[in-house]
This record gives C-alpha cells, structure tokens and sequence, in this order.
C-alpha cells in the first residue's frame, strides 16, 4: 500500500533489566501501518507482540523496561509528526488515547469499576478535546451505539460488572475509539472471550477499521485470526521479526522456515483462505522457544531448524527482501 504510515517503526530494540542482567525483548523491528490498513503481529507466546505495542504506546514497566534503539514515529491527526521514543510524559499521554486508541485482551484490566462505563467513555473525550461533561457524556453514549450496544444510553449508567464479557469489550472498544484515533491497537482483544463472541468483536473491529479509515495494529497468537482481519503480518520469534510481508504472500509462499513450519503444522492447510475457515492457533513446531535470557549465536530459530547450515549460527541474519514487500530473515530464503 502506498498510502502514507500513520506508524513508522525503524530498528526499534527493547530491552528489559532482569536481576542485574538485561534481556533484548525486541531486536532490530521496522514495521510501518498505514490510513486503512491492518497489520498483524503474530508469534507465540514471549515472541516480544505485547512488547512491541507497549513500547509504541510508552507504557513499558517503568524502571525494568526501556526502548533502547529504534524510532517510532506517529503522525497525528493534526499532520504533524512525532517520535514517540522521545516525547515523554505529557506530550505521550496526549496522543494516548487521542491518536491511538488502544484495547487490551482484558476488558476488566481496561475498565475502572468504580466508574459507570458511560463516565470512562466520557473522561478522555472530555480531556482531548475540552468538552463538557453533558457534551461527552452524549458522545460517549453515540459511541456505545456506534459499537453495537443495545440501549446504549441505560448502558452508560451502569458500571462494569453489570456488563457480560463481550459487552465489556465492546465498551473498551468505544472507549479506544472516543476521540476518533487514526491508529488503533489492539492486543489479543478476542483472546479471553467464547468462541462467537470472538467471532463478533472481530467482524466489529473489521468494520470500524474499515470504517473510520483506521490503521489498526492487531496482535494475536492466531494465525486464523490474522487471516481474517489482516492485511499485511509480521512473524515474531524470540524477539525478531523473522518474515513480514502481505498475508497472501507471506501465508501463500512463506520465505521463513518457521513461517513454513507454523503453515505446515497447521492440518491441510496451506493458504490464507484455508486457515480463514481453520480459526486456530498458532500450532506448535518441534522443539522450544529458546529463553531471551539465553538466545543462541547468530539465528534464534537454527536450533530448530530443518534448514540450519553453520552459517546461521555465525550471524544474526538480516530482513532482506524476497520480493513483492516481503521480508525475510532467512539466509537460505531462496530455498524455502
Ligand atoms: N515486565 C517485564 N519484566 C521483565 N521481562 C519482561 C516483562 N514483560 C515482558 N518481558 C520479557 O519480554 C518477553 C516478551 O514478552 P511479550 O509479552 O512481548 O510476549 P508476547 O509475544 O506478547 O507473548 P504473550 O502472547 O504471552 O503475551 C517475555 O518473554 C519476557 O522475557
């Protein structure tokens, strides 16, 4: 897509102080999501995804965390553009929440229950853009129609417990999109809800993306789900984008050994469409993630690798091109 970034990542690197030792969480990430598009991280657990969106939206633990390479540049609604990894402070929370909405896996995380979901609607519309209480709380209520909630004015007066799970996310959804972000994160936001509610909080998240033109970053151990919803993935191994490109592309004709492994592990499947119908999760490969406190030489994927020669265990591969904007960050890519 040729659409100008609303979020350009370059050479991001996140690290973590463990004990008296520092764990690279994210190594060397450039990803870029543009005005109507979905991009997907995909990786099983510890690959680095919550990472990486916690370091877009500056909400790294404070003290263990840190982003230690990389720019993260936003453009704001206004046009102009900022580099999130060194505005701090107030300048972050003014683009949390106003340009980037974001929703987590757990609505109740998201949610304050000593206020009615109606008053957390209302609170960020009210501090970005200077509205009234009564002028917020009725656009707060419009934004509980717009995510599909039956009687969204009774709903607004009631607090988060009176809500069932996937009426929860529904309103953590209107409250990411209270002030009309341009990029929207959302993290495993189906991931600790039944199976039809999922179905349902990803057709609404489909639609408002599509919608209000959005660029959305979707984070999700699924390869269904990516499926689905994405336009362009990313695959995260120990830390690393390991393949990124279209999700026709990169599910079609992986470039990766463990992209290629993730597709072959996953029954009869082999093409995006295929794995559209499967919904499943990520499948598992041979062997494990190795431990970020104890990440081999070179490439973290060769001890699991069927392509392994010893020049992956020299060198930290780079992304190189593959052909029609994809990326991978295989030695032997013309193999696979
Ligand atoms: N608060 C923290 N303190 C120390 N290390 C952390 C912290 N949060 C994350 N990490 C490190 O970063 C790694 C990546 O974590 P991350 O949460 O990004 O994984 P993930 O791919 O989102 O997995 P999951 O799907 O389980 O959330 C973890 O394995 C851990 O080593």
């Amino acid at each position: 897509m040729s659409v100008a970034p609303i979020l350009e990542i370059s050479g991001l690197t996140t690290v973590f102080r463990i004990a008296d030792r520092e764990i690279v969480a994210v190594r060397d990430l450039n990803l870029t999501v543009a005005t109507g598009e979905t991009v997907a991280l995909v990786g099983e657990s510890g690959s680095g995804k919550s990472v990486t969106s916690l370091s877009i939206m500056g909400l790294l633990p404070r003290g263990v965390g840190r982003i230690a390479a990389g720019t993260l540049r936003l453009r704001r609604k206004t046009g102009e553009v900022v580099e999130l990894q060194s505005i701090g402070g107030e300048a972050l929370r003014r683009v949390r929440g106003n340009d980037i909405g974001m929703v987590f896996q757990e609505p109740l995380t998201s949610l304050n229950p000593v206020y009615t979901v109606g008053e957390q609607i209302a609170e960020p519309i009210r501090i970005h853009s200077g509205k009234s209480r009564r002028e917020a709380l009725a656009d707060a209520i419009q934004r509980l129609e717009d995510v599909g909630i039956p009687d969204p004015r009774r709903r607004a007066g009631q607090y988060p417990h009176e809500l069932s799970g996937g009426m929860r996310q529904r309103a953590t959804i209107a409250m990411a999109l209270a002030c009309n972000p341009t990029l929207l994160i959302a993290d495993e936001p189906t991931t600790a809800l039944d199976v039809t509610i999922q179905a349902q909080i990803l057709d609404l998240l489909g639609h408002l993306q599509r919608e209000r033109g959005m660029g959305m970053l979707f984070v999700t151990h699924n390869l269904g789900v990516v499926a689905e919803i994405a336009d362009r993935v990313a695959v995260m191994y120990a830390g690393s984008v390991v393949e990124t490109g279209s999700v026709a592309r990169v599910f079609g004709h992986p470039r990766h050994p463990y992209t290629k492994g993730l597709m072959r592990s996953v029954p009869r499947l082999g093409t995006a469409t295929r794995l559209k119908e499967a919904g499943t999760p990520l499948p598992t490969i041979a062997g494990s993630v190795p431990s970020l406190m104890n990440l081999p030489e070179g490439c973290p994927f060769a001890p699991r690798c069927p392509f392994r020669i010893d020049a992956c265990s020299a060198a930290y591969p780079p992304l190189v091109e593959t052909g029609e904007g994809q990326f991978s960050r295989c030695i032997r890519w013309q193999e696979i």
